[in-house]
């Protein structure tokens, strides 16, 4: 994978001192991170260790939250998810919100275009084969691949500059996890930064620069991929994963 180059730290997200809480329960407690543009950091956890809390508060779905969030130099603490979306942030949620009764083509016009950078629909379709074999089909007769290549292709086009990726492999054939990790590093190759919850620790440690591990809401390891790859086995028995 292609090392970034070495970027400031107000290039990219950031995130400092963030928490999170559902009613009373306090389900994220202080969370630091980075990412700069165009690298891959991982969140890594066991289930419930508050991955996809912290995926929707940076993208500012989450209401009951405080802490800063920043992209790129500009304050998002206080902006919703459309001021967030249109400031370059990308969410791919896992369910893939494919819209059932839309074709594909529909599906990837849909969300408003945002950014300069914005991957015109050709290249979607040069890039995504599958979803230009079938952009007149409706959503319903997506499979879970497609489903999740036009999730992250619908971003692409609006000029997003991370993605905030939740389980983009969840249940896919391997054949398609490749495809995404591809995927993946071509966007990353591009600048865009790439932020993924992912339990698949074998494939995280193949797309990714550098990985967070998160313990009942709080950032317990930040780790480089060499060292990951190397502690593989112990934080695989210790995530229980
Ligand atoms: N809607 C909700 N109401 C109350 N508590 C919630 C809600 N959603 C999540 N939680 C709790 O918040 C904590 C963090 O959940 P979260 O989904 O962010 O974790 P996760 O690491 O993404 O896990 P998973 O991989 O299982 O989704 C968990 O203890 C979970 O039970």
């Amino acid at each position: 994978m292609t090392e970034p180059k070495a970027a400031s730290l107000d290039d990219g997200l950031v995130v400092e001192g963030l928490s999170a809480w559902y009613g009373e329960a306090r389900v994220l407690n202080d969370v630091s991170l980075h990412v700069g543009a165009g690298e891959v950091v991982t969140l890594v956890g066991r289930n419930g260790a508050g991955k996809t809390t912290l995926l929707r508060s940076v993208m500012g779905l989450h209401k009951h939250q405080e802490g800063a969030v920043r992209f790129d130099g500009t304050d998002l603490s206080k902006q919703g998810p459309h001021r967030r979306a249109r400031a370059g942030l990308g969410w791919v949620q896992d369910d893939r919100g494919v819209y059932a009764t839309l074709t594909v083509e529909e599906n990837l016009l849909l969300p408003p275009v945002t950014g300069a950078d914005a991957w015109p629909l050709e290249r979607i379709y040069d890039s995504f084969g599958v979803l230009a074999d079938r952009r007149a089909a409706p959503g319903t007769t997506l499979s879970g691949g497609e489903q999740q290549m036009l999730a992250i292709a619908r971003v692409l086009r609006t000029g997003a500059r991370i993605l905030l990726l939740d389980e983009p492999t969840e249940g896919l054939a391997p054949v398609i996890v490749q495809r995404i990790g591809e995927i993946i590093r071509t966007v990353s190759a591009d600048g865009v930064a790439v932020l993924l919850v992912e339990q698949n620790v074998r494939f995280a440690s193949t797309v990714a620069h550098r990985h967070y591990l998160l313990a009942q809401g709080r950032v317990v390891e930040h780790l480089g991929n060499t060292e990951f790859k190397e502690r593989r086995e112990e934080l695989l028995e210790h995530l229980g994963m």
